[in-house]
């Protein structure tokens, strides 16, 4: 009812413990706040909070046009409604090493678990397009430094991404990808990694929790849950899909409200009022008043 009953440093210590347990954490996207308390009612491990999703939602293309105010403000409205860690896309950081800094600080009072800040050049763009550019080894590292000397919490997730495998190739990855956990990052996301060998490589080049970016029409194969555990990843995304799910529907209701004029035939597609409501935990408010909720919705 009304917000999560855990608070974010028991979220983010429970994040930690799960992670050292070597179990691999399923983290789909969370495109709102409704959203996300669906994810956890599914029985999922964790919500990200992908900037993708975020320009989108905003109908803007993921080019870094996105601010700190409405990243951290949207992290916010996410983690306060799940008792699940939430993952944050905090992308190039913002600006400088010390805008990265701040912006850890933000996303930490916004109450998420963890957060990764990549290595791309700015303008930022989608790791799976081609024509990506990455900055040098040393900017790379001190966002990394920034980050982590910028959190309050020990237990906030700091981790890094490298887009390096998309333009250097995978050796030039590992490579990045040790560097950064020597600079203090907590867990890695190597991007656009090709193959389930690739990931294994980096598995076994660093000794930290690594991450697979399993989005659609991208550069990633569409590995299940169990091959990637096999090959030692300890957290997977699907960052972009509840939203692509969603428009998919969106479009097809469209297309039928133009042609049909009514959509009597997509009622058994939709969420239904009653599990609207139940997600909602709209009875519970009855502990206010008692007549917040004095019907019954059924379904047949
Ligand atoms: C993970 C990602 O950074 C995101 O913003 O969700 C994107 C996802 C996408 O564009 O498909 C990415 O760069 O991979
Ligand atoms: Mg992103």
């Amino acid at each position: 009812m009304l917000y999560a009953t855990t608070s974010a440093a028991d979220k983010r210590a429970a994040f930690r413990a799960r992670l050292a347990s070597g179990e691999l954490l399923r983290f789909p996207g969370a495109f709102n706040p409704l959203s996300a308390r669906l994810i956890e009612q599914r029985g999922f491990e964790g919500v990200y909070i992908s900037g993708a999703v975020l320009s989108a939602d905003l109908g803007l293309p993921d080019i870094g046009l996105t601010t700190l105010t409405e990243v951290a403000g949207r992290s916010r409205q996410i983690a306060r409604v799940t008792d699940l860690p939430a993952l944050v896309d905090a992308d190039t950081g913002f600006g400088e090493p010390m805008n990265v800094a701040r912006s850890v600080q933000e996303m930490e009072d916004a109450g998420v678990a963890g957060l990764h800040i990549e290595d791309q050049v700015n303008p930022k763009r989608c790791g799976h397009l081609d024509g990506k550019e990455v900055v040098g080894l040393d900017l790379a590292v001190r966002r990394i430094r920034a980050a982590v000397d910028g959190r309050r919490d020990p237990n906030l997730l700091i981790m890094a991404r490298t887009d390096v495998r998309g333009v250097e190739g995978l050796d030039a990855a590992t490579d990045r990808a040790r560097a950064l956990v020597d600079a203090g990052a907590d867990a890695i996301f190597p991007e656009a990694m090709a193959t389930l060998a690739e990931f294994e490589a980096m598995r076994a080049a660093v000794d930290v929790p690594i991450l697979a970016n399993m989005t659609e029409f991208g550069k990633s194969e569409l590995f299940s849950v169990d091959s990637l555990r096999d090959v030692g990843v300890s957290i997977v995304i699907w960052p972009v899909s509840l939203l692509r799910l969603a428009m998919g529907s969106a479009v097809r209701g469209l297309d039928e409200l133009q042609s049909a004029g009514h959509l009597t035939g997509l009622l058994g597609q939709m969420q239904h009022r009653a599990d609207l409501y139940d997600l909602l935990d709209y009875e519970s408010y009855g502990r206010f008043d008692s007549n917040v909720f004095t019907f019954t919705v059924t379904k047949d």
